[in-house]
């Protein structure tokens, strides 16, 4: 068991994030309740950016929204100075009505559509990272179009196995992003796109995969993509501006994960770099990263009320909590591992193993498997740890759960920053489809 950031046990026993009490919260919002832990997400972003500084290199510190798209986020990372990576419309939409700077938004994806792109580049955005010779083609004539000139990044896949779960692997060979850096698609690309006036091309980016924890994968991409770059330099006279090197720092969710310290990663990078760069004598590239997770996932905890039991004698207790794979689908998906404590007594010693199973109407919904607890009583606040990161935002309707509420809290005061859906909500975009005689009749 770990407490992350200002997670701790108050004076009446009771488990308290950013100086607030996780029992008062659950009462005053409801449950299931995402809690953050403003403070850990600012040394988080402080962190990143400090090692640079260390190190005198330029650089942009992205926070990767889909990790958690919120107004109060995007706010909180435009407050601290971070750069913003969006994948959507819908992500980009949140950024403005933030108020996030737009020049500091880099637009991601693999199938960004005509009106998104348009969208992208109507509000001036900072950069498009082409992911695929389809959206050079689009971006090419929406910039036509509109006599606008894209500053973009090519998003290479420099062919890198990185060491996490398969569905979040993304710089392999076989994969759907980015321009194949071995076979010739990644030169291709940079020459289609140096040779049209709509394109500033500031350099390249790669993104290996997510919840990493050795530094091996980023400076052997690194090492790969530079080389194409001095290759790039001396055939083309290419000057990169920017290496991206995406996200994929991993945290602590279980004893079983032995992350580095996040500002460790940066560390590593940056002297790889370096030394790369003054090896092939070339002038030292900004550094742009894009810590999603590494920013935000250990700073976030959900609480639930706990509800039924069921015992299978001889094999397991289930232990169920009014929420599950509804708020957080990462145990079903990745088979993800959680920890979690008794919000009442978080420090009591644990007298029973329990099974914490999801209130959704399938097998799979289940949060923790085997998790130690003290003998829990009726109704009891459950807290598990470091949801922070794709729980909130992964959250869906499945069985029309209503999506929970998202408090900050800091210095000893909660704000609610995403309010409760309710039922009302649920039903804000359904339409009737027969007519009220018909569905009469239909009664009948
Ligand atoms: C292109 C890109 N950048 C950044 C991220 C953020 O990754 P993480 O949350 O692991 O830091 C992702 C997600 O894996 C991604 O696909
Ligand atoms: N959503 C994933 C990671 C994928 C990140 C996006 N490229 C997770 O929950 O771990």
């Amino acid at each position: 068991m770990h407490f992350h950031g200002t997670i701790g046990v108050n004076q009446a026993g009771n488990l308290e994030i950013g100086g607030v009490d996780a029992i008062e919260l659950a009462n005053r919002y409801g449950t299931p309740l995402y809690v953050y832990d403003v403070a850990l997400i600012r040394e988080r972003a402080r962190g990143f950016k400090r090692e640079f500084e260390k190190h005198g290199v330029k650089a942009q510190v992205a926070y990767a929204s889909k990790a958690f798209s919120t107004i109060a986020m995007t706010q909180l990372a435009a407050e601290e100075g971070l750069s913003l990576d969006v994948v959507s419309g819908g992500e980009l939409y949140t950024a403005r009505a933030a108020g996030f700077p737009v020049e500091k938004i880099h637009f991601h994806g693999n199938n960004k559509s005509r009106e998104e792109l348009e969208m992208a580049i109507d509000v001036g955005i900072g950069c498009v990272v082409v992911d695929n010779f389809h959206e050079l083609a689009l971006l090419k004539d929406i910039c036509a179009e509109k006599q606008a000139k894209a500053s973009i990044l090519l998003r290479v896949t420099p062919g890198i196995e990185a060491h996490t779960h398969d569905y979040i692997l993304t710089g392999q060979e076989d994969s759907k992003f980015g321009f194949d850096l071995q076979n010739g698609q990644a030169e291709l690309a940079l020459k289609t796109a140096l040779d049209d006036s709509h394109f500033e091309v500031l350099g390249v980016h790669c993104h290996i995969g997510s919840q990493i924890f050795e530094t091996t994968g980023f400076i052997l991409a690194a090492k790969k993509i530079v080389e194409k770059l001095a290759y790039w330099k001396n055939s083309y006279s290419f000057k990169t501006k920017v290496l991206n090197l995406g996200g994929g720092f991993g945290i602590r969710y279980t004893d079983e994960d032995r992350p580095l310290p996040p500002s460790a990663y940066v560390s590593e990078i940056i002297t790889e770099v370096k030394s790369l760069a003054a090896s092939h004598s070339m002038e030292m590239p900004e550094i742009w990263i894009e810590p999603g997770r590494s920013l935000v996932g250990d700073a976030g905890i959900t609480l639930y009320k706990t509800g039924s039991t069921k015992e299978v004698p001889g094999v397991r207790k289930y232990l169920a909590v009014d929420g599950g794979m509804s708020d957080n689908i990462r145990p079903a998906l990745y088979q993800a591992k959680y920890e979690a404590v008794l919000a009442s007594r978080p420090l009591a010693e644990a007298k029973e193993t329990v099974s914490i199973a999801g209130k959704c109407c399938e097998s799979g919904d289940m949060l923790i498997w085997d998790l130690p607890l003290p003998d829990s009583g009726k109704q009891e606040i459950l807290a598990v740890f470091c949801t922070g990161a794709y729980g909130y935002s992964m959250a869906n309707n499945y069985n029309r759960l209503p999506r929970p509420a998202v408090v900050f809290a800091e210095n000893g005061e909660a704000a609610l920053v995403v309010k409760r859906e309710t039922y009302e909500d649920l039903l804000q975009h359904d339409l009737p489809y027969l007519s009220s005689v018909k569905k009469e009749t239909a009664r009948k």
